[in-house]
């Protein structure tokens, strides 16, 4: 019999709607006192380690979920689900993926619907990430995001839609596998990723969206000594507005690291256009592309790479190893 360890962390999946409709927090997690089937065939352990709603979630918190399940691996555990608010799900996802050895499936989940909502997913996606944690096609899968009876990979998945309940999507590449009524069927292989050790993460890694007339000023803002990093969202196929530029090679100048990604919800990012601001030129300024990664995943893994030490060459290296 397999032994899957729950981690709750909070998120609606761990809330409850009250009579005026509002969405709260629960002092007793509804989600752990509540029977899932196992069939008799799992073993399941429980630790309430947090009751957050996901954007209280920092990397702090994602720290000691990643030594919480270090140690669950050490004392032998087959598999790991944790539950999590959705908001930025993806962002500890990726960061457990990033930094745990791929040895045992580890699996996120969560709920669009709180617990007493009609039609709420908490228990249902609960039961599905147990599913897939046990299966023993889940192995050497790295980190997966178990929603709405698909499974995604932590690198690419993404929250598409405020309330959906088929809000995480894994554009470009679609998830890597479904649920059934057994267990898990993949139906395609996880890109292999480099996973380092951290034992502290930094701060003051910042996120920027290009929009259409974009100045220096944001740019300016941060160029503080405080600051360890910079992942642009930029506009198409990686491009900037000229007038960002001069700020931008400031921020370079200061050794602070910059990493482009594409706002578009799809597609990568590359060096393709020979503009004032275009890709080429922004390369040449010694911009790292990132291809494959969406804003948010690209500034956990440049906190990551940054917090393993990794700086030049091996940042760059690091960071591009999400090529697709
Ligand atoms: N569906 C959810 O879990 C959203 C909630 N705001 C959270 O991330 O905690």
């Amino acid at each position: 019999m397999k032994t899957i360890l729950a981690i709750h962390t909070g998120g609606t999946i761990s809330m409850s709607q009250n009579e005026d409709g509002e969405v709260v927090q629960n002092d007793e997690n509804p989600i752990a006192e509540q029977e899932v089937i196992l069939n008799g065939k799992i073993n399941l352990i429980t630790d309430e380690m947090f009751n957050l709603p996901s954007p209280h979630v920092n990397p702090g918190v994602m720290m000691k979920i990643n030594a919480r399940i270090k140690k669950a691996m050490a004392d032998g555990i087959d598999g790991v689900v944790i539950t999590h608010g959705t908001d930025t799900l993806e962002e500890t996802a990726y960061f457990l993926d990033l930094t745990l050895p791929n040895t045992i499936p580890v699996v996120l989940t969560g709920a669009m619907r709180s617990s007493n909502e009609i039609g709420s997913d908490g228990l249902y996606n609960f039961q599905s990430a147990i599913k897939v944690a046990a299966a023993d096609e889940s192995y050497g899968k790295g980190v997966l995001v178990v929603m709405n009876d698909e499974i995604h990979t932590a690198r690419y998945v993404t929250k598409t839609h405020t309330t959906n309940v088929a809000t995480f999507r894994t554009p470009t590449f679609g998830p890597i596998g479904i649920v059934t009524q057994r267990g898990a069927n993949y139906f395609q292989e996880l890109i292999e990723t480099e996973a380092v050790e951290i034992d502290k993460v930094l701060d003051h890694v910042f996120l920027l969206k290009a929009y259409a007339g974009m100045d220096g000023t944001l740019f300016e803002a941060i160029n503080q000594p405080t600051t360890r990093g910079l992942v642009i969202e930029g506009l198409g196929a990686g491009n900037l507005p000229p007038e960002t530029l001069p700020a931008v090679q400031q921020l370079l100048d200061n050794d602070i690291p910059i990493v482009l990604v594409s706002r578009c919800y799809n597609g990568v990012a590359q060096d393709i256009y020979d503009y004032e601001g275009g890709g080429i030129q922004l390369k040449r300024m010694g911009i790292i592309l990132c291809k494959g990664l969406n804003g948010q995943k690209a500034r956990i893994k440049l906190l990551v790479g940054l917090s393993a030490g990794k700086r030049g060459q091996e940042l760059v290296d690091f960071v591009n190893n999400a090529v697709s």
